[in-house]
């Protein structure tokens, strides 16, 4: 039976740990030998995700110190399993001991105990936000390998509630600049007044987030079932608070006409052209050597402090104000979570597309 922790055929994550418990982490199966390898390497991508940062990141300070426990011999990738562990620091499990009888709306506390009849209430426990640890660890490794054969990813906070960034003032170099992952320095300013209204009267907010892929190669993808869309949707959609996973138009394609809709093709000089790219860089589950671009739609953090109606285990209905270290706006925070599993199903569908001409095999061992 699978526990299911695990992502990925060719190139997979397996995370464990939870939110207060002693350690989390990532096992890294199917890298490649001899790929340059450092915890600095690692570090620099937990670094983006690190909780406690700024007053819109949940206050639990923690600094996440990536140990690289196997897998890699001086400085190199072995071929062989790669183990990651983050030591938990400042776990307060006391401040969370209401939450083990009662269900807070909108996380997971109701549907695990429903499954398991059980459940590690320290915090989130293995539901926690915190467990995205393991997959930005495996998304540095799968960035790297990435980045070898030039495929570079671009992700951002699209939007912050209701407020979207203005594509005229895209510049990339604001993303890690300001706490929120905006890319327009002129919304920050503005975000950061929502927020902070929101934050005042114990609530949170959502928003959208994207992520562009660029010099990805054709060919990706299979035509059914492990299509090129459905992994990325897939894959996205099972870190926690994700709520939906868009490719090109994506639900806009609904409302348009095929006209619309369609790309046109040309040929310039013998290279074939796309006059748009409404199927963003997917057509038929395969790459067709655009960009690829897909939006995820993050909810608004469950955990409020504001008071909400619900149940506790002996049947009561009670009214809550959830204490703990919460975060106010999840967005910015899995910004490099949302990158992290996107590199890693582009590895994984890169080495499953290894075996798919027998061209390629004949190049592999003939040549
Ligand atoms: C990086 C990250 C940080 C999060 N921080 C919080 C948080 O501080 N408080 C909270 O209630 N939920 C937080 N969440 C969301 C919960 O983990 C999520 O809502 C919960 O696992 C239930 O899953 P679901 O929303 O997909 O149904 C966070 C999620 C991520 C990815
Ligand atoms: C600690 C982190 O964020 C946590 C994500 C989270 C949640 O419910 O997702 C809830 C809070 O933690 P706890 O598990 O203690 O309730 C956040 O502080 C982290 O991301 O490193």
């Amino acid at each position: 039976m699978s526990t299911g922790s695990n992502y990925g055929k060719s190139f997979t994550i397996s995370t464990w740990g939870e939110s207060h418990g002693e350690a989390v982490g990532v096992v890294i199966d199917g890298c490649p030998a001899g790929l340059d390898l450092s915890s600095e390497d690692v570090q620099i991508e937990l670094n983006k995700r690190k909780p406690g940062k700024s007053i819109f990141s949940t206050p639990r300070k923690e600094d996440d110190k990536a140990h690289i426990i196997s897998g890699v011999f001086e400085g190199k990738t072995t071929g062989t399993p790669i183990s990651i562990i983050v030591y938990n620091n400042n776990q307060k499990s006391k401040d969370y001991s209401e939450i083990a009888t009662y269900y807070r709306p909108g996380h997971a506390d109701l549907t695990y105990d429903m499954k398991y009849g059980f459940r590690d209430y320290r915090g989130g426990g293995r539901s926690s936000g915190r467990e995205t640890i393991g997959r930005v660890a495996g998304g540095a490794i799968a960035k790297k390998i990435l980045s070898e054969i030039n495929i570079k990813l671009t992700t951002y906070a699209r939007t912050i509630g209701n407020i979207s960034i203005d594509d005229n003032n895209f510049n990339e170099n604001e993303i890690w600049n300001n706490d929120l992952c905006l890319p327009d320095k002129n919304r920050v300013e503005k975000v950061e007044k929502h927020l902070l209204d929101l934050i005042k009267n114990g609530n949170s907010c959502g928003g959208i987030i994207e992520c562009k892929i660029n010099n990805i190669p054709s060919g990706l993808g299979e035509p059914v079932f492990d299509r090129l869309d459905a992994e990325l949707a897939k894959s996205v959609m099972s870190i926690g608070s994700i709520k939906g996973v868009e490719i090109g138009n994506g639900f806009t394609a609904a409302s348009l006409t095929g006209l619309e809709n369609n790309d046109f093709y040309n040929y310039s000089d013998d290279r074939l052209i796309k006059e748009t790219n409404n199927a963003g860089g997917i057509l038929g589950g395969i790459s067709d050597g655009s960009q690829v671009i897909l939006r995820a739609a993050v909810k608004p953090t469950p955990s409020i402090k504001s008071t909400q109606r619900t149940v506790n285990k002996d049947k009561n209905n009670i009214d809550i104000n959830i204490k703990g270290r919460h975060d106010p706006i999840i967005v910015p925070r899995a910004v490099i979570v949302v990158e992290s599993m996107v590199a890693i199903t582009l590895v994984d569908m890169l080495f499953r597309n290894m075996n798919s001409k027998m061209d390629n095999i004949k190049k592999l061992y003939l040549d």
